[in-house]
């Protein structure tokens, strides 16, 4: 058996799924490599996917994206069998162990929707007879809970989404933005490791969707879930996946992180849903950096311009100890990832490798001085200078 630790959260093993009668015809017209409109005149049958792999570790948010039609919720609604799969695997890790969704037991499979996978939908599908509290505690009813320790929980959760005021209130008298938190608030009581959220702010007006946008990540912050997330929206894809798999016609054309996408869209079809993106938004230190590898050693220093003037000394793990400009003593700042904010004047800016680029130009007007990007452990990793931000926008503006 595998080792629980290493088990990914969900793995998709080559699955094609297929709607309509004649399943083994379109299995050979996949595998012959015919197109779905081709599959869909010879057999009747639609090509739900082809193919799809796909691997979601413990703690990520992955974004499926595409166009309208593309397979995104199917593949999603393989996760907890709601869609049967015609071939290939749908693991999921439950309790520690890796189960395949599409072959379970149907004990083990009511097992893994009340226990493990809880589901988000577009339309929040709340019960209008129920009070909110009776809704948010509708998972737990089905896990035999009694009615105060789920009110316990789901109270617990529906201040966690900021609706204990509206505990009694009925659906009807809740904003879409509102019954979306119920509908959060349920999927959280569960304490189900894996959400499946299918859409779950496009019937929302922009402003309160990225406003749950922005709570959802805040609260993945501290609930640490594994989230499969279904949009069509690039923009949402970018902000909340920390991985994300381009759907076409069942297939998935490209996975990666944000970044990857923007900066080498695999297909044209890709390049035409990244054209209209701001790199700025997207692009961090890491992807443009030179890495430290690159940069000239001498003794235990690092040069950090050509001329050898400003000079980092490091531990043996690679930490910055000191700074020397021109032999002088110099001071080191640090700034956060997100916005660059300096916590000192200095003469090097040291920051975390995942800094927004944004910020890290931000930085260099205000300063232009150089800045090193640092691992979690304090380590060094590069140094993101001009050279490095204006490559990194080249490099983007090529991939057009
Ligand atoms: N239960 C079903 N029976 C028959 N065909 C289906 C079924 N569910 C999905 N399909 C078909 O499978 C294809 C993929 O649909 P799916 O809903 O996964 O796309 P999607 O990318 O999620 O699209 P959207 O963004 O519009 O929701 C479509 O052609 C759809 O008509």
């Amino acid at each position: 058996m595998a080792d629980p630790q290493t088990v990914p959260a969900i793995e998709f093993r080559h699955v094609d799924i297929v709607f309509g009668e004649r399943r083994k015809a379109a299995l050979k017209l996949i595998d012959a490599g015919k197109t779905r409109d081709e599959i869909l005149a010879s057999t009747d049958a639609v090509l739900g996917a082809a193919d799809v792999s796909l691997t979601v570790e413990r703690g990520e948010i992955c974004v499926l994206m595409g166009l309208s039609g593309s397979g995104k919720s199917t593949i999603l609604r393989a996760v907890n069998r709601l869609n049967e799969v015609a071939r290939g695997e749908v693991i999921v890790r439950h309790e520690g162990c890796a189960i395949d969704v599409a072959k379970c037991d149907v004990t083990t499979l009511r097992d893994i929707r009340t226990h493990t996978v809880s589901m988000v939908f577009q339309q929040f599908a709340l019960l209008p007879w129920r009070t909110v509290r009776q809704n948010a505690g509708l998972g737990l009813e089905l896990q035999g809970l009694s009615t105060a320790e789920r009110n316990r929980i789901v109270d617990e959760k529906l201040a966690m989404v900021g609706l204990t005021q509206w505990a009694d209130k009925y659906a009807h008298e809740l904003s879409g933005g509102m019954q979306q938190r119920v509908g959060l608030a349920r999927a959280f009581a569960t304490n189900a490791d894996i959400l499946l959220m299918d859409e779950p702010f496009s019937a929302l007006d922009p402003l309160i969707r990225t406003k749950l946008q922005d709570e959802l990540l805040e609260l993945q912050q501290s609930i640490k879930k594994t989230i499969l997330f279904v949009s069509h929206d690039l923009d949402e894809a970018l902000k909340l996946g920390n991985k994300i798999a381009i759907m076409q016609d069942g297939r998935i054309v490209q996975v990666g992180r944000a970044e990857d996408i923007l900066l080498a869209p695999a297909t044209p079809y890709v390049a035409e849903f990244v054209k209209h993106m701001n790199p700025l938004n997207v692009l961090r230190g890491s992807a443009v950096m030179r890495p430290v590898r690159s940069l000239k050693r001498e003794g235990s220093s690092l040069l950090l311009d050509a001329s050898g003037d400003v000079r980092l000394r490091v531990d043996e793990s690679d930490r910055p100890i000191s700074v020397e400009i021109n032999g002088d003593g110099g001071t080191m700042g640090r700034a956060d990832a997100e916005e660059g904010q300096l916590d000192r004047p200095c003469d090097v800016i040291i920051a975390p490798a995942d800094l927004r680029l944004r910020a890290a130009i931000a930085l260099k007007r205000q300063t232009n001085h150089p800045i090193l990007l640092v691992d979690d452990l304090g380590r060094l990793a590069g140094l993101c200078d001009n050279e490095e931000i204006y490559r990194g926008l080249l490099q983007r503006a090529d991939s057009r």
